[in-house]
């Protein structure tokens, strides 16, 4: 494995600490992670940090084991080994609501909105579910208009409030996906092919987005991307998957220039 940037294990820290070099101290560490089903290894032995405030970004050949990592980050799948902590803490064991309540949030590459509710309503549903509510038991009593009006000012989706999400361009839904997500204020952000689906003309607006959510907001971010241009203007670091296991973690700049990642994208749009 080529991993020349990456963070060697150490103690970690509180949130925010500043080690002596001035990177923060590791929000999130995978040491080891491995999932296996059916006999198949989809992730293989998967270690990495990622510091407080950093813009990760996850490329690879399709099938490479991208959303697969995500779902055992975020708790969706338990993982058959390894270790995952966040902020110090081991949360392996955890359930994904356990690990959300403690600011770890994720979209996903399908859409996950109720065609026929409003943009408004979605984000009024999240909150009363981030208010330890139901998702299925929907009171419609519309008891969060503060924040749902912050909240969709936020993400450019205030003229849209009433208009339901069947109606909305692939970029707005993206927009709506990320405005339900930013209602549980996660400090640490996975994103799944946020552009999956966005036509060229929104793409810029929906990086802006998530460029200001990490830069102006600092939060954590983990995004699956496959197109670099997207990727050059926002990420720290760039992670290349390639069958189930961490092929190279560096800079953009020099993950464009490594051999290996052309190799692994042989024939693919890199
Ligand atoms: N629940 C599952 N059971 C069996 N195989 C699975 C399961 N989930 C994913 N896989 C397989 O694991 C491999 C990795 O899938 P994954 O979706 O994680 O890749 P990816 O890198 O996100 O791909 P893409 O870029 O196409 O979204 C694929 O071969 C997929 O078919």
């Amino acid at each position: 494995m080529t991993s020349s940037n990456t963070t060697a294990p150490s103690a970690a820290g509180t949130p925010g600490d500043r080690t002596a070099s001035g990177f923060s101290a590791p929000v999130l560490r995978l040491r080891d992670i491995g999932w296996t089903v059916g006999g198949a290894t989809i992730v293989d032995a998967v270690s990495f940090d990622v510091r407080e405030g950093e813009f990760l970004a996850f490329i690879g050949p399709n099938g490479a084991g991208k959303t697969s990592l995500f779902n055992l980050v975020s708790g969706i799948s338990p993982v058959s080994r390894g270790t995952i902590e966040l902020d110090g803490r081991d949360i392996t064991a955890e359930a994904a609501y356990a690990r959300a309540r403690r600011g770890l949030g994720r979209t996903f590459q399908t859409s996950s909105l109720w065609p026929g509710m409003t943009v408004a309503d979605h984000v009024a549903l999240a909150a009363q579910a981030a208010d330890g509510g139901s998702y299925r038991i929907w009171r419609r009593a519309d008891p969060y208009p503060a924040l749902v009006d912050r909240v969709l000012a936020r993400t450019q989706l205030a003229h849209r409030a009433g208009t339901c999400a069947d109606a909305l361009s692939h970029g707005e839904k993206r927009k709506l996906e990320l405005a339900v997500l930013l209602v549980g204020e996660p400090r640490l952000m996975l994103l799944d092919e946020p552009m999956a689906g966005v036509s060229a003309e929104e793409v810029p607006a929906l990086t802006e987005l998530i460029r200001s959510l990490h830069k102006e907001e600092g939060r954590t971010v983990l995004m699956v991307e496959h197109h670099m241009d997207v990727l050059l203007g926002l990420a720290d670091r760039v992670a290349v998957m390639h069958h189930g296991t961490l092929l190279v973690l560096d800079t953009p700049r020099a993950v464009m220039a490594d051999p290996t990642v052309q190799q692994a994208y042989l024939g693919e749009e890199l």
